[in-house]
């Protein structure tokens, strides 16, 4: 049995009058692949927003309930929200590389955090790049604009990105739904690398995608978590008529 990592209790949100997300409950494992799939709209990227805070500074937003990452309170009093976000990470629906070098982009996040020796930013910068399997196509050109490659390859620096600050969880908002399908094989083949060492958490549109890559799975309606539970369980043994009704194309 896998621990749980993240915990959210009661969770609702309200973007001014739009109650975005209801009395949300859910049991995110370690090491393990969790996937959130639902129609547009229904609060997919609202509720992953919410794991790293990153909903807070949208004006009108207020959120109830609690969110514990290994047992702690993120939204307690005195959190840093940047180091938060260090054991948290992200990757976005596009990739939004910074204007600057390849490398400069995977070393950006160790700096901030006070790295400074090269030998040591090398070596983060390498260890990254290998983890996002990206490194060999880009190991001669590290000193390039990273807005020369690929939409598929800055997808991929992204992740190394992420990874450069060494976080525990990394979530994915629909990483690969801007890309090719070469693209999308190679970041599912390295989502379930990545899961050996963190906590991974995909929104995607695609079910088929969810099945094949995630442990767990969570299926969202307006707002509700409508069922959870493990991958094979949802897809094969839907409890919840509106899951099945879902999972077999019936709407959304
Ligand atoms: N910044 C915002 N301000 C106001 N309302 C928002 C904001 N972001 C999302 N919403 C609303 O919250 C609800 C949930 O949106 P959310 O983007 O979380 O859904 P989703 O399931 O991720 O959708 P999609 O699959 O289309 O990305 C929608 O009604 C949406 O209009």
């Amino acid at each position: 049995m896998l621990a749980n990592k993240i915990i959210t209790k009661d969770l609702n949100l309200y973007y001014g009058e739009n109650h975005a997300l209801k009395t949300v409950n859910m049991n995110i494992k370690e090491k393990a692949v969790t996937a959130f799939i639902g129609p547009s709209g229904c609060g997919k990227s609202t509720f992953l927003k919410t794991l790293n805070r990153m909903n807070d500074l949208i004006p009108g937003v207020r959120i109830e309930g609690t969110v514990t990452l290994d047992g702690e309170d993120i939204y307690g009093q005195g959190v840093d929200t940047t180091l938060l976000r260090k054991k948290i990470g992200m990757v976005f629906q596009q990739p939004n590389p910074f204007p600057m070098s390849i490398y400069d982009n995977v070393a950006y996040g160790p700096r901030i955090h006070g790295i400074k020796h090269k030998a040591q930013l090398d070596e983060i910068v390498e260890k990254s790049l290998r983890s996002a399997a990206i490194f060999d196509e880009v190991k001669d050109r590290m000193k390039k604009s990273a807005l020369g490659l690929s939409g598929g390859q800055q997808q991929r620096l992204c992740i190394a990105r992420a990874l450069a600050v060494e976080p525990e969880v990394l979530l994915m908002d629909e990483p690969t739904s801007a890309l090719d399908p070469i693209s999308t094989l190679k970041i599912e083949d390295l989502m379930a690398e990545l899961k050996s060492e963190y906590t991974v958490v995909i929104v995607t549109h695609n079910m088929q995608q969810a099945a094949r890559i995630s442990d767990y799975t969570a299926f969202f309606l307006v707002g509700e978590m409508v069922e959870f539970n493990t991958t094979d369980e949802i897809f094969a043994r839907p409890k919840d008529k509106r899951t099945e009704d879902y999972i077999t194309g019936r709407f959304g």
